[in-house]
């Protein structure tokens, strides 16, 4: 890293976002990088001047030490990042199938009990999302389905979910990353999860997952999307990743700027990876983008294409996260209705 990763004085004011679930390393048949859906997306979100909450946990062994050093040195704070006695920092086997990544994720690990930070933690966060509600600025609570395979975690994300979306003083949603990891995970839990999500990410097998039937085009996709906002109240925004056709988000009528419940989705394409090394990390540079616009308060179109472009460039990484900082110079504040070119 060679510069402070500290807000930049330019940027548009912005929410906070907690992030909740697993660290880990990312161990490749030559390398090991930093990983896990959440802590990229922290890391992100980090790189482009925010100031996540990240809640999770390593081992006392030297795999945590190392993750404790490099978060600190990213300006990532690790207050709430718990060090467990006795217990194995997390890892993953990454080998590349036909340019697609296989997971094998060790079960057992630091990240499988993660416990709520304390209250000095929790209240200086809050305290944080009272002044950006005041503000008028959005904050979210970001987890996905990984972590929730142990009990104990998912007492962890229910108590954190009611501690800061229960609270009717601040503005803050609930940002439920499906992303699948199998055999880790039960769709029985979207039961337990999409109500009280205000923003959910999927990609089409989870979308399939979640309407309870196969969908095979985008109007299949159209109709399920109104199905599923009619269904979850809470839900305002669902954004599908379509691989390499790009991504496409469906809002609730609320949310709307035209107020028609049956608008289209607002689609956006990728720009091909160049040069494409892997595409791990993709999905969640894509989310961190789309919470960074979130935050702050940006038109979603323009922030979807920044999101899929940022999500092309992660291709070109060898997996999630860079330590260069400028990687993550994203300019958010180039005229937010000026959709940007693809
Ligand atoms: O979180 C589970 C796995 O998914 C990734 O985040 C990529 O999306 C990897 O870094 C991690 O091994």
């Amino acid at each position: 890293m060679t510069d402070s990763s500290i807000a930049r004085s330019q940027d548009p004011p912005a929410g906070v976002a907690i992030i909740v679930g697993e660290v880990l390393w990312d161990c490749f048949p030559d390398r090991q990088v930093l990983g896990g859906a959440p802590l990229n997306v922290a890391w992100n979100l980090a790189g482009f001047g925010l100031l996540p909450l990240f809640v999770s946990a390593v081992g006392d062994d030297d795999l945590g030490t190392e993750i404790l050093r490099r978060m600190r040195l990213w300006g990532l704070s690790t207050d709430g990042v718990a060090v467990l006695p006795g217990v194995s920092t997390g890892t993953v086997a990454v080998t590349l199938l036909n340019g697609e990544p296989q997971y094998e994720i060790v079960r057992g690990v630091a990240y499988d009990q993660i416990p709520v930070p304390n209250e000095s933690v929790l209240e200086s966060v809050k305290q944080r999302i009272r002044e950006a509600t005041q503000q008028g600025l959005p904050s979210l609570l970001y987890h996905g389905t990984l972590a929730y395979r142990s009990p104990s975690n998912r007492e962890t994300i229910h108590r954190l979910r009611d501690h800061f979306a229960d609270d009717e003083a601040t503005q803050l949603d609930v940002f439920f990353d499906i992303n699948v990891r199998k055999p880790h995970y039960d769709v029985a839990w979207l039961d337990d999860l999409m109500p009280g999500a205000g923003l959910v990410k999927l990609n089409e097998d989870e979308m399939s997952d979640l309407a309870g039937r196969k969908l095979s085009s985008s109007s299949d996709r159209r109709a399920a999307a109104r199905e599923l906002l009619d269904k979850y109240s809470n839900l305002k925004c669902l954004l599908v990743t379509l691989g390499a056709d790009g991504a496409e988000c469906h809002l609730s009528e609320s949310s709307q700027s035209s107020g028609v419940g049956d608008a289209k989705p607002i689609t956006v394409a990728a720009p091909e990876p160049d040069p494409l090394i892997d595409p791990v990390g993709a999905g969640d540079a894509f989310a961190s983008v789309v919470i960074a616009g979130h935050l702050r308060n940006l038109p979603v179109e323009p922030t979807l294409k920044r999101a899929t472009r940022f999500a092309s460039q992660v291709c070109g990484l060898p997996g999630a996260t860079s330590d260069e900082t400028s990687f993550y110079r994203i300019d958010f504040t180039e005229d937010p209705h000026r959709v940007p070119d693809d």
